[in-house]
């Protein structure tokens, strides 16, 4: 049996053929991201697409991709295909789920409920932000209510305060979130010149606490109810949201509170993912968060060859920062990412489509993906290695 999202683009062709019916946004990547741009209000704008400092990063992220070219082989019967793969436990359809974006409703007012209902309607996990503009549970609900049996996965903000920590992660098992991603590389916002610039911030306008407000560990160390004293909630919000002083020491901590997988966001070096492996960790994701937070980090492709071959066999490697097409998620899997995340992409979609915007934005990824691998000779994901690649120089 071909994959599920074989012939995707026929549907397409034969609708505007048959019916004179256009797809209601943009196909092309470049398309979709202009449009997207176009919409948004400076302010939203800004923090999506903007990186930190000279933004150099976020273009080498880019730029990594474009180094690494496919040699397609041929005469090898790629009739029968399959995306499938096995990522920390759990049969996915594809090895690619939705990276965490925190405050998307600075997007779109449906925020992280839409992406939650266009990713099920994919069969591809959301990661749900600890930063969402709706809470853990809701977008969990969400999630279920179309597709039961979608996954989905919860990120981690480590707050200041191990109560709160601890009040997160039960919550996100409660709410059947079915690992737990803790991101290491942002226990400070980033230096974002377009963000400074504007003065913009989502949480200054309550925006991307709502797990918090919702917390009843949070809610404790207030004098005063979030609905008495808003501002007051925020400024706690800004104080405790992550934690500078927790090093490799607490995740015994982290083992405790759950029984869930534990995937670590953010690493690029290899003796940080040898550490996580010694630590008994079970994941790790290879990212620089989009360029967001260090100016001049190493591009994140770049950095995953050398994570993979210092840990690959005992954790597994995860993807994220710089995907924008099927191609790029081959790349990934060629350079032995186990599973991709995908992040602005989606908010791309989400401005200009709500969750349909969502859907269409993972169908055409998975799609892209899945004709990429035919006519690159494969039959399966797990036939992609680096030799389907050269390194442009
Ligand atoms: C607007 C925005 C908000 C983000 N919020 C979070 C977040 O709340 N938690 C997190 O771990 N990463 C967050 N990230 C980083 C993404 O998870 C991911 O690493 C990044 O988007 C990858 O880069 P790309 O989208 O350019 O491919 C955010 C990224 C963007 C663009
Ligand atoms: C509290 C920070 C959440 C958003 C984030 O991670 C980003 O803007 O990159």
């Amino acid at each position: 049996m071909s994959t599920p999202f074989a012939n995707f683009q026929y549907g397409i062709y034969l609708e505007g053929a048959l019916n004179g019916k256009r797809p209601s946004h943009p196909m092309g990547w470049d398309a979709l991201e202009a449009e997207a741009t176009e919409r948004l209000a400076p302010g939203p704008r800004g923090y999506l697409n903007g990186g930190a400092g000279t933004e150099d990063t976020m273009r080498a992220n880019l730029e990594a991709f474009r180094r690494q070219r496919i040699v397609p082989r041929m005469l090898r019967d790629v009739e029968t295909r399959s995306l499938a793969r096995r990522v920390l436990g759990t049969d996915l359809p594809a090895p690619l789920l939705v990276a965490p974006i925190g405050v998307q409703s600075i997007v779109h007012p449906d925020g992280e409920l839409a992406v939650a209902r266009g990713a099920a309607a994919t069969g591809i996990p959301m990661i749900a932000s600890t930063a969402s503009s709706y809470t853990l549970e809701a977008i969990a609900e969400a999630g279920t209510a179309s597709e039961a049996a979608t996954p989905r996965w919860y990120q981690l903000y480590w707050p200041r305060g191990r109560e709160l920590a601890r009040s997160l992660v039960e919550r996100a098992e409660a709410a059947g979130y079915g690992a737990i991603v803790v991101t290491l590389d942002t226990w400070l916002l980033g230096w974002r010149p377009r963000d400074l610039q504007q003065a913009y911030l989502p949480f200054l306008e309550s925006v991307g606490i709502a797990n918090y407000l919702s917390d009843p560990v949070f809610r404790s160390t207030l004098e005063k109810t979030p609905e008495e004293d808003p501002m007051a909630a925020v400024g706690q919000f800004v104080g405790v949201f992550s934690n500078p002083t927790v090093t490799w020491d607490d995740l015994a901590f982290l083992r405790e509170c759950t029984s869930l997988p534990i995937v670590l966001k953010g690493i690029l070096h290899a003796d940080d993912a040898r550490e996580a492996a010694a630590r008994g960790v079970d994941g790790l994701i290879v990212s620089n968060h989009g360029g967001r937070q260090v100016d001049g980090a190493i591009g994140a492709l770049d950095a995953l060859p050398g994570v993979v071959d210092a840990v690959g066999g005992e954790v597994e490697v995860l993807f994220d920062s710089g995907v924008r097409c099927g191609a790029d998620i081959f790349k990934a899997l060629a350079l032995g990412a186990r599973a991709v995340c995908v992040g602005r992409p989606v908010m791309w979609g989400l401005t200009v489509g709500g969750e349909e915007g969502v859907k269409t934005v993972l169908q055409s990824l998975l799609a892209e993906l899945d004709l990429t691998l035919a006519l690159s000779g494969l039959a399966n994901v797990d036939q992609i290695d680096r030799s389907a690649l050269t390194t442009r120089p």
